[in-house]
């Protein structure tokens, strides 16, 4: 793997009382920089000084497409190599490139609240998507929804693999290289991008999320049109487990609840699946309400065939298979692994004809 560390402009803010800065360590892209500074931000107002560590990556200076050079771990490894040679305090993630598998003396301790999870279509609004339009995104995950979009609109959409950065790939639609872009709405709006209601007004409003990016027409979609990655808008904050007790629990304290019990949720669903970042899995958890340390959860998920082909041979060419489930637990993981664990058991038992 090819690192190089760039110590360009490293922003040190007035050194604190405690004479601690934390150094805070993130890619050098734009997104992950804004990611970076908004932790940043987060403890200065809590009285540390921090500083930004760039870490370029292999990912960054190849533009071949990720599954050729190794899938987003390469994005990843570059800045965990920093944590663990202690060059950085803690690692600023977007937490759906991070592998579901534990990384040895790094801990995840803090997801600070959650960005709006959902994606938008960029260039095109749904009533104005043509049949044979071709739409960028290397997500697997956003194809296989992409084509159940167009069959509910009675058009044909074809996914067409793109990479590069936000402004990169928006600059693709902007030149009609393709009709449109699918983009996070939490990156669009971490950069600035993104003048449009949030969440919680919008969800009241069906059909709406009309909105424009750079100029170009642009539509949030709903969570059921396209639902987001596990982890989608939620930032990991990671450190080695050698980071003193002080800025580990200061670290704590950015940790927001509601973040943390939709993420685990989410991921030990994919996990379960044994299913990557890259997989054609969305996964969408919801925390409905809190009651002492007992948990109301809503998860809607969408499983590419891909995934499941080993299970069964009819099941092949079937559509994507979409389904929510809701609980109460006390363990956001176990809930996450249970819906998935039901899920592959449903589909490992040969189905009864339904009465009628
Ligand atoms: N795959 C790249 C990636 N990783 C995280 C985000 C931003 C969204 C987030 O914070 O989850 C993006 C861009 C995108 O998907 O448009």
């Amino acid at each position: 793997m090819n690192v190089e560390q760039v110590n360009a402009e490293p922003v040190t803010t007035e050194q604190t009382i405690t004479g601690e800065t934390v150094r805070i360590g993130a890619r050098t892209s734009p997104l992950a920089r804004a990611q970076a500074d908004q932790v940043a931000a987060l403890l200065q107002a809590r009285g540390f000084a921090t500083e930004f560590v760039g870490i370029t990556t292999t990912g960054d200076v190849d533009l071949r497409s990720l599954t050729q050079i190794g899938g987003t771990g390469v994005f990843v490894s570059a800045v965990r190599e920093a944590l663990y040679e202690r060059r950085i305090d803690v690692a600023v993630h977007s937490l759906k490139d991070l592998p579901t598998a534990p990384a040895a003396g790094l801990e995840v301790v803090a997801t600070p609240p959650r960005e709006d999870p959902r994606d938008v279509l960029v260039g095109r609004t749904l009533d104005t998507l043509r049949d044979g339009d071709r739409i960028g995104t290397g997500a697997p995950r956003r194809a296989i929804q992409l084509a159940e979009l167009g069959a509910r609109l009675g058009i044909r959409l074809e996914a067409v693999e793109i990479r590069g950065n936000v402004d990169t790939r928006i600059g693709r639609a902007a030149a009609g290289e393709v009709d449109a872009v699918i983009l996070a709405a939490a990156g669009l709006r971490r950069l600035g991008r993104l003048e449009a209601p949030e969440l919680s007004e919008c969800d009241k409003c069906a059909n709406d999320g009309l909105t424009v990016v750079k100029g170009l027409p642009a539509q949030i979609l709903s969570v059921d049109d396209l639902i987001p990655a596990p982890g989608q808008a939620v930032l990991a904050l990671e450190i080695h487990e050698s980071l003193s007790h002080a800025k580990k629990a200061a670290m704590r304290t950015l940790d927001d609840l509601a973040a943390r019990a939709e993420s685990l949720a989410e991921r030990a669903f994919l996990a379960t699946l044994e299913a990557g970042c890259t997989a054609p899995v969305g996964a969408r958890a919801v925390l409905e309400g809190v009651h002492g340390t007992s948990l109301d959860l809503t998860l809607r998920v969408v499983i590419g065939r891909t995934v499941l082909n080993n299970l069964s041979e009819s099941i092949k060419t079937a559509p994507p298979l979409r389904r929510r489930l809701s609980g109460t637990t006390t363990d956001a993981s176990q809930f996450g692994a249970e819906a998935a664990k039901a899920i592959l058991d449903e589909l490992r038992t040969p189905q009864r004809p339904r009465q009628p």
